[in-house]
């Protein structure tokens, strides 16, 4: 079955999260295959081992489970580590590509017992389309129409026990009816350094790329805490050492093309510095709508609150509020500016 399209809402920036053509394949390489070669995520990856354990053991199908967070911190690699840890198939599928019943339906009735059905991008799934879904997830049914008109009859089948697996990159996105179906739901978070330092050396083993201990901390402490900005970062890198070095990536190196990368110190983008800029210089250190910080980038309001937002507030650059985003006290002090002199609220 054909990889989940990402959606075109992503728009790219230097660092922003559309999967370009030739990524797909290097993705495929460095995806971990199993728990143990899936790093960081402790209490997430604990818990879902064991789940995984008791249905193998009972030879139940898996609970259904929902995977929320950013994008590239590894809701894909982990549906299909599980389906590889329970011995099962896996079927992959996106909210956007299911338009119709009968594509579910074909995908449903070609499920093996236990298998796993992974729909990317849940919150996209069309309403009739997810209606259809809850009776299969719920009694493993699916009720059909035969017929048009006075001849139309019901029908009822039965479908083998599965796991749907369902990504998403907020939770918030979808109805309620449709994540009350999902008895295991969790959230990725934002990756530490130390967990994108053992992911780099991995995918630096696996890609025959010599690094220094030192560039490979840099790198991770520069990635915005995502697995998928790592890896881009690392085969970037990988081409200045050639070009410009002696193929090893050195501290000094990746520095530099860092730098030149656009990526600063603290692992901010361009993108994420322009947001807090025009935040502070435009509206005054907000608070101001996410659609006009949208407008006034030049970036999807989807995109600025599924990637940019996340990570600005988990950094503490930014805030929400009930009447719109704020920047904080360490935005300014970031970009050595003055908090103007009114306080807003408790923020100062
Ligand atoms: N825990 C991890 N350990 C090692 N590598 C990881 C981990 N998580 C992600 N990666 C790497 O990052 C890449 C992107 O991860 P993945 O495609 O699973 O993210 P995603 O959350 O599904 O993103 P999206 O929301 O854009 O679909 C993977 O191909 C893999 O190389
Ligand atoms: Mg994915």
């Amino acid at each position: 079955m054909a990889m989940a399209r990402k959606s075109d809402t992503r728009k790219s920036e230097a660092l922003s999260e559309e999967i370009m053509p030739e990524e797909v394949q290097l993705e495929t390489s460095l995806r971990p295959r199993s728990f143990d070669e899936y790093v960081g995520q402790g209490p997430v990856v604990e818990k879902l081992k064991v789940y995984v354990q008791a249905a193998r053991t009972r030879g139940d199908a898996l609970d259904h489970c929902l995977f929320s967070g950013p994008p590239g911190l590894g809701k894909t690699s982990l549906a299909h580590i599980i389906a590889n840890e329970l011995g099962v198939g896996i079927h992959v599928t996106s909210g956007p590509a299911l338009e119709r019943k009968g594509d579910l339906a074909g995908l449903l009735t070609n499920l093996n017992a236990r298998d796993v059905l992974f729909i990317d991008e849940i919150h996209r799934l069309n309403a009739a389309v997810e209606e259809y879904l809850y009776p299969a997830m719920e009694d493993f049914r699916l009720d059909i129409t035969i017929d048009t008109g006075p001849a139309a009859r019901a029908m009822k089948i039965d479908l083998p026990p599965f796991t749907l697996i369902g990504a998403t990159t907020r939770t918030g996105l979808l109805t309620s009816p449709l994540r009350d179906r999902f008895q295991i739901q969790d959230r990725l978070e934002y990756y530490d350094s130390d967990a994108l330092e053992l992911i780099l050396h991995r995918s630096s083993r696996i890609l025959g790329i010599p690094m220094a201990k030192d560039a490979a901390h840099e790198i991770a402490t520069r990635s915005r805490g995502t697995p998928r900005i790592t890896n881009r970062l690392l085969r970037r890198l990988r081409d200045f050492a050639e070009v410009e070095g002696n193929g090893r990536i050195t501290l000094e190196l990746a520095r530099k093309s860092l730098d030149r990368l656009g990526v600063d110190a603290s692992g901010l983008d361009a993108m994420d510095r322009k947001i807090l800029l025009t935040i502070i210089e435009k509206f005054g250190g907000g608070p101001v709508g996410v659609e006009t910080i949208a407008a006034s980038v030049g970036e999807q309001r989807d995109t600025i609150e599924d990637v940019y937002e996340p990570f600005l507030m988990q950094q503490g650059f930014l805030q929400r509020t009930p009447r719109g985003r704020t920047a904080t006290h360490r935005a300014y002090q970031y970009f050595k500016k003055q908090p103007p002199a009114t306080p807003q609220g408790n923020l100062f």
